[in-house]
């Protein structure tokens, strides 16, 4: 039987026998350098020591991006709502300008640090999912997912870090649909205790606020905590937890709190009126780490694999595939269907009579078990045979970092 490994490409690759919610307004344009982690700093509010030698060094394409910082200076003191007094706010022209899809050009040679994308400004999660994986790399925001994954294929960076799920929120559909559609490999995973805080202008109180903003996936994670709290107000998705601060910050809203990390209080200056919000304290997401080549699998620690398939022949052929892996004793730790995009809906019958639909899904899977393993080849082997559709996305190590509901953020 031909092994079916990812460090062969062609195996690898393809086994293949064949985007809200209300958003408010855009936010400023600010020039910014990246932030280089250490670990440190991934774990501690207002340690970013972004430098912008060192960003525009390595990443010409922002170069030429360089705006005036005429909407950033510093506002000494701002009345609140109410006649309440503010104390200052922290200048954010320091931090670096996410990617757009304008920015997309080749880079030049760089050192040896790792770059890694992500999607959002810095003090989103995901830039400290970036810092917990590679402690020492230069974290490079990007407006939009699909950006950061264009931004690892055209060599700008090494890595992108995407979440993919929540403990509380669950899935994040639209990074499936993107692992699909672009040719990177899942190298690695971490898993990030996510502690959100509400956070609003210095002076600001709980009940000034008429609106809360915040990544839709925070805001689902806080919502009965928010409702505790009595701010039964209305609630608004932005790009991510971070831009829902700065928004704020920015655009000196004394009644609007955003729901983000500690770390996005102290980059924005916002105070924070309540600390871990989220529903439940074991608030977990977990993120997965693209690069251009896949791993070599290896069998001397935990491994996961992750797949995708499709097939044509009716639901029981789930049921096949589930079982290639439960014969074999191999653990699955996700299951998640998407509508396949190239066949949405089938009439029921091939005269087109009857109004009744048929769906058709993808089905990503990961279970523990690396592709260096035969039983891992065998089920593949097997599951090949049962599908018309089938790519490996990645054999990479398991995160096996002990939980815990303390802070990470
Ligand atoms: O907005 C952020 O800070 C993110 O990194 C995104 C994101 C997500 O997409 O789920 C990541 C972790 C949290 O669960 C909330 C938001």
């Amino acid at each position: 039987m031909q092994a079916l490994s990812p460090a062969t490409g062609t195996n690898l690759q393809v086994l293949m026998r064949r985007g809200k919610m209300n958003k408010v307004a855009p936010r400023q344009m600010i020039i910014r350098s990246a932030s280089r982690f250490d670990s440190a700093n991934a774990a501690s509010p207002g340690s970013a020591t972004g430098s912008r030698a060192d960003w525009q060094a390595s990443c010409a394409i922002l170069a030429s991006k360089v705006v005036s910082q005429q909407d950033t200076e510093k506002t000494d003191e701002i009345t609140a709502v109410n006649g309440h007094r503010t104390l200052d706010l922290v200048p954010v022209d320091n931090l670096p300008k996410p990617l757009t899809i304008t920015d997309l050009s080749p880079a030049p040679m760089h050192g040896s640090t790792l770059r890694v994308a992500y999607q959002g400004v810095p003090g989103a999660y995901s830039e400290a999912a970036a810092g917990k994986a590679y402690p020492k790399c230069e974290a490079i925001p990007c407006d939009q997912f699909e950006v950061a994954f264009q931004a690892v294929e055209l060599w700008i960076a090494d890595r992108a870090v995407l979440p993919v799920e929540n403990s509380l929120g669950g899935s994040i559909h639209r990074n499936y649909d993107l692992l699909l559609r672009h040719r990177l490999h899942i190298v690695g995973e971490v898993q990030l205790a996510v502690h959100h805080c509400l956070l609003a202008l210095p002076g600001a109180r709980k009940e000034y606020l008429t609106r809360v903003i915040s990544h839709p996936q925070a805001l689902a994670q806080c919502e009965h905590t928010l409702t505790k709290l009595g701010l039964n107000v209305a609630r608004e998705a932005v790009d991510d937890t971070a831009g829902a601060a700065e928004f704020v910050a920015t655009n000196k809203l004394l009644d609007t709190g955003a729901i983000a990390s500690a770390r996005a209080a102290e980059l924005y200056g916002l105070s924070i009126l309540a600390d871990g919000i989220q529903d439940d304290s074991s608030n977990v997401t977990r993120f997965v780490l693209l690069a251009r080549e896949p791993i070599i699998p290896r069998t001397d620690r935990p491994f996961k694999t992750s797949i995708v398939f499709a097939h044509d022949k009716g639901t029981s052929v789930l049921f096949k595939v589930l079982s290639s892996f439960a014969f074999r004793n191999i653990s699955l730790t996700k299951i998640e269907s998407r509508p396949h995009r190239n066949r949405p809906i089938r009439l029921v019958n091939d005269k087109n009579v009857g109004t009744a639909k048929h769906f058709e899904y993808l089905f990503y899977v990961d279970f523990e078990a690396s592709m260096a393993e035969p039983r891992a080849q065998n089920a593949l082997a097997e599951v090949q045979e049962f599908t018309s559709f089938l790519r490996v996305l990645g054999s990479y190590p398991m995160d096996m970092t002990p939980w815990s509901p303390s802070r990470e953020d």
